[in-house]
Formats: C-alpha cells, sequence, structure tokens
C-alpha cells in the first residue's frame, strides 16, 4: 500500500480580536497522521476539538503554521499557491456539508466544470454515466433549486467521481441529510474508498458515519487521542468518552 497523506506534528493558531484583545488559540496541538490508498478515515472528536481545521489544513484550504504534510508526493505546509492549486486540481476532491453546487448550473454542468477548468473537458456519455453511477440518471440537466438535499449531495459526489482524485475530503457529509439520505450518501463515499488507488478522509458527527471507516482518529483539544481499528459506533462514543 502507498501513502496519499503524511502529516507529522501539524500545529494550527488563529488570534482574534486586536490589540490587548487579541487572543491565540491553538487549534492544532502537533498532530500527525497518514492515510494509505484504499483507506477511509473519520475524524471524530468534541464540537471546537479542529476536526475540520484539521481537515482544511490537510487539503491545503487552510495554511497550518509548521509541521509537514504531503499529500500524493506534495509539501502542503508553506507551499506556494500555483502548487496547492496545481495538488488540489490533480489529486483531490472536496464534499461539504452544504454541497457547494453551483445554483445557475445544471447538474450535469456542475459535474463537468471542475474537468472543463482544467482543460480536460468530459464527454456527455461520462457525466451521464457517473450521474448514473449516484442515481441520478436522466438529471443532467435539473438544476440544484429543482433537486433535494439528498440528491445535491449526490451531484456533489459525482462532481467529485468525474474528477478521479486521489483523496477526497468530506466535511460532515450528512450533516444536512435525513438519515436515508445520510446513509446513502455514505455508501458512496465507502465505495469511493473501497478502490484501491483512492482514500477518504471524514469528519462527521455522525458516529455511524464514522464507523464506516478503516480507522478513526478521535480528536481532543486539538491533539489525537484515540487511534481505533474498525469499530462500532457504540465502541467511537466510548472512546470520546461518552459526549459528541
Ligand atoms: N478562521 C478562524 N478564526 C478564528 N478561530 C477559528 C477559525 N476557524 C476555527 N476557529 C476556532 O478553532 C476551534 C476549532 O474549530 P473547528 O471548526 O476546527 O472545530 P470542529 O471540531 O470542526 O468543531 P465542530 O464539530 O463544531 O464543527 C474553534 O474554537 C473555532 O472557534
Amino acid at each position: 500500500m502507498s501513502s496519499t497523506i503524511v502529516a507529522q506534528n501539524v500545529k494550527k493558531s488563529f488570534s482574534t480580536g486586536g490589540g490587548r484583545k487579541r487572543r491565540v488559540t491553538e487549534v492544532l496541538r502537533g498532530v500527525s497522521l497518514s492515510l494509505e490508498a484504499g483507506e477511509m478515515v473519520s475524524i471524530v472528536g468534541p464540537s471546537g476539538s479542529g476536526k475540520s481545521t484539521l481537515l482544511y489544513c490537510l487539503s491545503g484550504l487552510e495554511a497550518a503554521d509548521s509541521g509537514s504534510i504531503e499529500v500524493m508526493g506534495t509539501q502542503v505546509v508553506r507551499a506556494s499557491r500555483n502548487s496547492l492549486f496545481k495538488m488540489r486540481r490533480d489529486h483531490v476532491g472536496f464534499i461539504f456539508q452544504s454541497y457547494n453546487l453551483i445554483p445557475s448550473l445544471s447538474a450535469g454542468e456542475n459535474v463537468s466544470l471542475p474537468a472543463r477548468l482544467a482543460g480536460r473537458p468530459l464527454a456527455k456519455k461520462q457525466v451521464e454515466s457517473v450521474l448514473e453511477s449516484v442515481g441520478l440518471r436522466g438529471r443532467e440537466k435539473s438544476r440544484p433549486g429543482d433537486l433535494s438535499g439528498g440528491e445535491q449531495q449526490r451531484v456533489a459526489i459525482a462532481r467529485v467521481l468525474a474528477a478521479r482524485p486521489d483523496v477526497v475530503f468530506a466535511d460532515e457529509p450528512t450533516g444536512a441529510l435525513d438519515s436515508k439520505n445520510g446513509r446513502e450518501v455514505l455508501g458512496m463515499l465507502r465505495k469511493i474508498a473501497d478502490d484501491p488507488r483512492r482514500s477518504v478522509v471524514v469528519v462527521t458527527h455522525d458516529l455511524e458515519a464514522a464507523s464506516l471507516a478503516d480507522r478513526i482518529l478521535v480528536l481532543k483539544d486539538g491533539q489525537v487521542v484515540r487511534v481505533m481499528g474498525r469499530s462500532t459506533a457504540a465502541q467511537i462514543l466510548e472512546a470520546m468518552g461518552g459526549s459528541q
């Protein structure tokens, strides 16, 4: 197996307020992790423990202060904007709680946009086939506003699948969905990670979602306090000390 992400001793602080009211909060206090191709990792922990910040630092959306993060061999910490742009374009896909679709574009156009921007336009058949793979056959022309939340998230997954990324980062992907749609979306994420070339990192409060991962990292106060192999939601809850 080969590593898609290797992160060592990642630190990140935020400062808020100015002058005498300036406060520095250490949000990540030396996080290390590695992710293998074909693996799904969940990051869980109490609210404010730094889960989203970690995801954004790993993907280069947020700049870590120190440490080392390699994504598919590219060093992310203190990388140039150009190198981060290329790393994200060539290797990374994102799924957010809020879907982040462009409302004025159809489902098909949303799916094909990243490939078009990367100068590798998709054939109509490819767009149809990737939408079909997420259960949206024949919905190419629908606009996000005409789709349910679950369907919009599936378009977002189709957009990621079309770009064939090595690593998919998902931040609370089921946070806005009911449990049935949430389960379907999670099944799709699990399927992405079952491809031996791909890996998935999911930040979630949903412990059923977390239990689909091969490894679960429990974050507390900006540090990884537990690393678990395949676990049930009840075992994860126990590892978190009984509180989400
Ligand atoms: N841009 C920012 N500026 C200042 N503080 C920030 C910023 N982003 C995050 N924080 C702070 O960092 C801490 C961790 O936030 P983060 O969103 O990473 O936690 P989380 O574990 O994902 O929380 P939740 O589960 O509630 O989404 C919080 O105290 C938050 O207020």
